[in-house]
């Protein structure tokens, strides 16, 4: 595929030369290239409950970034890097590049695009994404807009298992080729701007695309959603998460789906033992981008330790904190199979809707290719912990 893939082996240069030569006709990139920069140009494009929602637990957030901060690349010389490969096997498919969209539900707070915006960007660049169950658009529209370009979905596991095995049948019908069960969020954790703001999107409505157009949630409201929203929200927060579930519960979803299953916001590495034990397809190691429990494991801190328990047996992904490329090649070089982006393509979405997220992931593609270039290296499956040095 690689061959084929549109990201060329020197989409980097391409790129530079790109937006050098629009600065030759007076035009300069509209959305932020520098990470800090986007998110305070995002945030000014928002509504501060909007900007609250995306916000986290400052300390786990912060060590999320200082984690990153504790390693550092050691670039290697004189080693043909002129044929570069960004691709990754997983699961028996090879993904054009080192990295999905993260599963981020309720995007029509951002944008009235939402989900497919997102869609539409990764489908003409490549990148294959994660759908999260309270995406606001419904997985149907979503796999249709991504059409060859692999798609994953990320179940919330309602108290209604009759739900669960729908969402995830859904899934299955409509071409998802895995299910990534995220286990951090049985309940919400207690996020300070938001009980400030005293705001919370599915109670307005908002990111319930693939309720609304589930036929078991639909035959447990008294009447349609069309003609009763109210009903439909308060079902939707009696049921959506389940905080009873053990690890004997994953056999009832294996039974209801033929597609590989992962597990998402692993930190300990007996957890990760655990995992393997029910025979699951891969993990996720995430701190949920720091909005589940303040104070938690920096992601990166975990991932040796759980990529040591797991011996190769499965993938291991990774999440949380991910902001610039020479990230991806940290946790890449640390373990992981591929990582998730998260917030950097929603922040792209709050300013160009399409064409904002598709800015944000061109850069990305840029910046991976020469990373890895200058680093020394031709290929990201390929990177081992002696590309890294920690910080003593
Ligand atoms: C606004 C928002 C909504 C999210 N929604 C979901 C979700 O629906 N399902 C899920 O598994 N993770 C969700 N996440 C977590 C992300 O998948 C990912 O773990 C996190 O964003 C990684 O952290 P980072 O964005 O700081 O890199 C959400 C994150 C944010 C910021
Ligand atoms: C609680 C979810 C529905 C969305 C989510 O995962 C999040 O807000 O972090």
């Amino acid at each position: 595929m690689s061959d084929t893939f549109h990201v060329s082996r020197s989409y980097g240069f391409e790129r530079q030369l790109q937006v050098y030569m629009a600065g030759l006709q007076g035009q300069r990139p509209t959305i932020a290239v520098n990470p800090e920069a986007l998110e305070q140009q995002a945030s000014a494009a928002m509504t501060p409950e909007a900007q609250g929602y995306l916000g986290g637990m400052g300390s786990s957030m912060r060590a999320n970034r200082e984690a990153f901060q504790r390693w550092q690349i050691v670039p290697r010389m004189l080693r043909d890097v002129s044929q570069r490969d960004l691709s990754v096997e997983i699961l028996g498919t090879r993904l054009p590049v080192p990295f999905l969209l993260a599963p981020i539900g309720v995007l029509s707070i951002i944008h009235p695009e939402a989900e497919l915006a997102v869609a539409r960007a990764a489908k003409a660049l490549e990148i294959p994404m994660l759908l999260s169950t309270a995406s606001s658009k419904n997985m149907e529209e979503v796999a249709s807009a991504m059409g060859e370009t692999p798609h994953w979905f990320q179940l919330y596991w309602s108290k209604d298992f009759d739900l669960t095995a729908s969402l995830v049948q859904r899934a299955e019908q409509a071409g998802y080729q895995a299910i990534v069960v995220t286990l951090d969020t049985t309940l919400l954790g207690w996020r300070d701007q938001d009980i400030q703001n005293a705001y919370l999107p599915f109670l307005l409505g908002q990111g319930l695309g693939n309720y609304v157009s589930d036929p078991v949630f639909r035959r447990a409201l008294p009447d349609p959603p069309e003609e009763n929203p109210f009903a439909a929200v308060r079902h939707f927060v009696n049921i959506f998460t389940n905080p009873a579930l053990t690890w004997n519960d994953l056999a009832f979803l294996r039974q209801h789906t033929k597609l590989p299953i992962l597990l998402k916001g692993i930190l300990h590495p007996d957890d990760a033992r655990r995992a393997l034990d029910s025979g699951i397809e891969g993990i996720v190691v995430s701190n949920h981008g720091g909005r589940q429990v303040d104070g938690a494991q920096a992601a990166l801190d975990a991932l040796p330790r759980v990529v040591d328990a797991v011996k190769g047996q499965v993938p291991v992904l990774f999440d949380s904190g991910i902001r610039r490329a020479s990230d991806i090649f940290k946790a890449l070089a640390l373990g992981a199979r591929a990582v998730l982006l998260g917030r950097p393509y929603v922040w792209g979405l709050a300013q160009g809707g399409e064409d904002g997220v598709s800015e944000v992931l061109q850069n990305f593609l840029a910046d991976l290719d020469l990373t890895l270039a200058l680093s020394g290296h031709t290929s990201y499956s390929a990177l081992t912990r002696d590309a890294l040095v920690r910080e003593p």
